[in-house]
């Protein structure tokens, strides 16, 4: 096994926003020898493809942060492509680095895995004790299959083969690299981009989806990506004292969350836009909270940095500098 700053670490998603955030950490810590697969290059839901780049390029690590991604118009429009490629992807990169020797990988999960009436703050004991929220379900029970699938070879194979598949569960991030279409993105690069357009446009009015009441907890980006490799640096004694016998996942937060008006009136703020904010109680709302319990990777030793206002501020200043190229379609 080569030293820790020279095993080769495959970052799977790495132009998306969690998984470029994770490179650009793992390159700020020193590590040398990450590889990476644009989407055009390996179409990770085709079996056979990923296969054979892992029979290529045999890596040491795998951090999993490719995923069918979106907010909660997207997952209500697309659930067939949410719940089938996320099983794919995960089922794909998960197999064939058991079988080609990979002992550490990372996957990301997502906090809509917990019942949408949830005890607050959620822990990682909530998991499968209640019926999930609808606007995500599919992509809920991918995430939900891929923890399970972790654990599962932990448990077959962790003693003879040295497996030691972990997962974390991040609660709404943003940041750089995220995504701005109006529609299918998540609330905050939305109204940034609302708010900058009715800004550029002095409109009166900004309308918010849903009623502004629900609360979700915000985690900045490379605040994620620190806790990603914090998890998987953990000497596995250290990492299982937190979590339960052949459990995989940890919730990764902030620590504390608003309101869908409070971050709409934070976003408005950090954009400058100064004109009225209405709400379109049509649209779903989605879960009533969100808010995770982050106690056992706190005790771990790891604690969310960037707060929402500062946060804000560089998402806004990353959504002018890239703007329309950053938006998918
Ligand atoms: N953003 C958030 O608020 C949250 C994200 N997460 C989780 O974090 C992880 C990363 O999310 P995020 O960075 O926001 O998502 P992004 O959409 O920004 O990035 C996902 C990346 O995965 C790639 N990808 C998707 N499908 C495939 C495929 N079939 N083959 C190869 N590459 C593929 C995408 O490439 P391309 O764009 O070319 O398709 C993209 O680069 C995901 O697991 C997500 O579920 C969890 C909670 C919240
Ligand atoms: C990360 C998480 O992301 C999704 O769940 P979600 O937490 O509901 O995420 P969201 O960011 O899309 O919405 C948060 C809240 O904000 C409100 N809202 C207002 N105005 C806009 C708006 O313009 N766009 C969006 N998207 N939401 C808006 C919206 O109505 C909702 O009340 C999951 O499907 C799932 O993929 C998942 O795991």
């Amino acid at each position: 096994m080569p030293s820790d700053l020279n095993q080769k670490i495959y970052v799977a998603g790495h132009r998306g926003m969690v998984g470029s955030a994770i490179a650009r950490n793992l390159q700020a810590k020193g590590y040398k020898n990450i590889i990476t697969r644009t989407h055009a290059e390996l179409d990770l839901t085709n079996q056979q493809a990923v296969k054979t780049f892992f029979e290529t390029e045999m890596p040491d690590q795998v951090y999993l942060a490719a995923a069918k991604v979106g907010g909660i118009h997207a997952n209500n429009t697309f659930p067939a492509e949410f719940i089938y490629d996320n099983l794919m992807v995960q089922n794909n990169v998960i197999h064939q680095a058991f079988v080609n020797g990979v002992r550490k990988l990372l996957f990301l999960g997502s906090s809509c895995i917990y019942p949408r009436l949830a005890l607050q703050p959620m822990s990682e004991d909530a998991l499968l004790t209640g019926k999930l929220e609808p606007t995500n379900e599919p992509y809920a029970i991918a995430k939900i299959a891929g923890i399970k699938m972790c654990e599962s070879y932990n448990r077959q194979y962790g003693a003879s083969h040295g497996v030691d598949y972990r997962s974390v569960m991040p609660t709404n991030l943003y940041g750089p690299g995220d995504n701005y279409h109006p529609e299918n993105s998540h609330v905050i690069p939305a109204l940034i981009r609302r708010f900058h357009e009715a800004k550029l446009a002095n409109a009166p009015e900004v309308i918010i989806w849903g009623t502004g009441t629900p609360r979700r907890e915000f985690l900045y980006v490379d605040d994620m990506a620190a806790a990603s490799i914090f998890v998987m640096g953990l000497d596995k004694k250290t990492y299982d004292s937190q979590t339960q016998p052949m459990q995989s996942h940890v919730n990764v937060g902030f620590g504390s969350d608003v309101t869908i008006e409070e971050v709409a009136q934070a976003i408005s703020k950090a954009v400058g836009y100064q004109g009225k904010i209405s709400f379109d109680p049509t649209k779903p709302d989605g879960a009533p909270r969100k808010w995770m319990d982050s106690a056992r990777l706190n005790q771990l030793g790891w604690k969310a940095l960037k707060d929402l206002e500062a946060g804000l501020e560089l998402a806004y200043v990353d959504f002018c500098t890239h703007n329309q190229s950053l938006v998918k379609l």
